[in-house]
């Protein structure tokens, strides 16, 4: 058996797969498309992050491929039909990079509402500028989540700490109970966005959620809204938050996934430049706790598969 490991993985998972499976040839090391479909000749399980996308293309050249293993949540980056029509597995690890991901969302907004960033670049370059830079509290604000999945709900259990009014709008329906227990508020998605001052998206990309927040919805937003955007790149309509944000509108951004990864071309100079604007490079789940979790969770998902088959 042939695993390969295209993207970094926790080293205590890698420890793991190497005693669970003694017998498989294990490789880890990062092929760009070409050196991938090359190498995916005779892989039996491919594992990767997010950086790989394993496209129609690559699967089509992977003849023995079986497994493919996802370390972490999202699976845009993988042709789930391409896979079943080949009959390949594809796994993920849901759940176990969300608190991360939800503290990261958190930072965001409180970075943009207290000048974290700004003053920092502005003190190591010399300048006190503590008059300029009086912000605002997160607490007692209505924060507005958008998604509440795994995500969503340790957003929500963080908040609780911060004494907001948390509403939430998602396409399923929560009972009393839930609601109750997470301390939110089910709305409607037009409520969610007239209502809150901070809104976090955490939905999954899909032909549904594409710029799922555009000029249209920004509108009907209130004046100096805050909109955090740690799910994927595409269910915001970038462009339109760069008016709104030119216009005042927008009080700040936080970015930590983007339309284009990496973000190199000359429209993100210029969202970038833009002081209220708080990126960081895709690392929600950067963290050593959950990339432990999701690195082990992939490894036993794999290991029961792959002992399904040699049944
Ligand atoms: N920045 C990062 O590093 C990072 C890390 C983990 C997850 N993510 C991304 O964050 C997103 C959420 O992750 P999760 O683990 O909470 O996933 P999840 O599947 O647990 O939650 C997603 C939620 O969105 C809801 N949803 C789907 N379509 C919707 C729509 N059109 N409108 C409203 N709600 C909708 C689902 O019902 C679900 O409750 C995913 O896109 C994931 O890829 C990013
Ligand atoms: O969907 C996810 O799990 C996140 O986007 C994390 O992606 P990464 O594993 O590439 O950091």
């Amino acid at each position: 058996m042939k695993i390969h490991i295209n993207d970094p993985l926790d080293e205590i998972a890698l420890q793991k797969l190497k005693e669970e499976l003694p017998n498989a040839t294990i490789t880890s090391e990062h092929f760009d498309k070409d050196k991938l479909k090359e190498k995916m000749k005779d892989v039996d399980v491919l594992i990767v992050r997010s950086a790989t996308k394993v496209t129609k293309e690559i699967i089509d050249s992977s003849p023995k491929l079986k497994i493919i293993g996802r370390a972490g949540m999202g699976l845009d980056n993988i042709d789930l039909e391409a896979a079943k029509v080949k009959n390949i597995k594809v796994l993920n690890t849901p759940g176990q990079n969300a608190l991360s991901v939800a503290e990261l969302v958190i930072g965001m907004v409180i970075d943009i509402y207290r000048n974290i960033t700004r003053a920092s670049i502005g003190l190591k370059e010399g300048r006190w500028e503590k008059k300029e830079l009086e912000g605002l509290e997160l607490s007692g604000k209505t924060f507005g989540i958008i998604g509440f999945g795994y995500v969503g709900t340790n957003l929500a259990k963080l908040l609780t700490g911060f004494n907001t009014t948390t509403l939430v709008y998602d396409i399923i329906n929560l009972t009393a109970e839930e609601q109750n227990k997470y301390k939110v508020k089910q709305v409607s998605f037009e409520d969610l966005l007239k209502q809150s001052d901070i809104i976090s998206l955490n939905l999954p990309k899909n032909e549904k959620t594409f710029h799922v927040i555009g000029e249209k919805e920004i509108k009907l937003m209130k004046d100096n809204v805050i909109i955090i955007n740690a799910a994927r790149g595409g269910v915001l309509d970038e462009k339109a938050a760069l008016k709104y944000l030119k216009d005042g509108k927008i009080f700040g951004l936080g970015l930590d996934v983007f339309e284009e990864e990496p973000p190199v071309s000359d429209f993100y100079k210029e969202l970038f430049s833009l002081p209220n604007v708080v990126v960081t490079p895709h690392i929600g789940a950067s963290t050593k706790e959950a990339q432990e979790r999701v690195g082990i969770n992939i490894i036993d998902r794999i290991v029961e598969e792959v002992n399904k088959i040699m049944i």
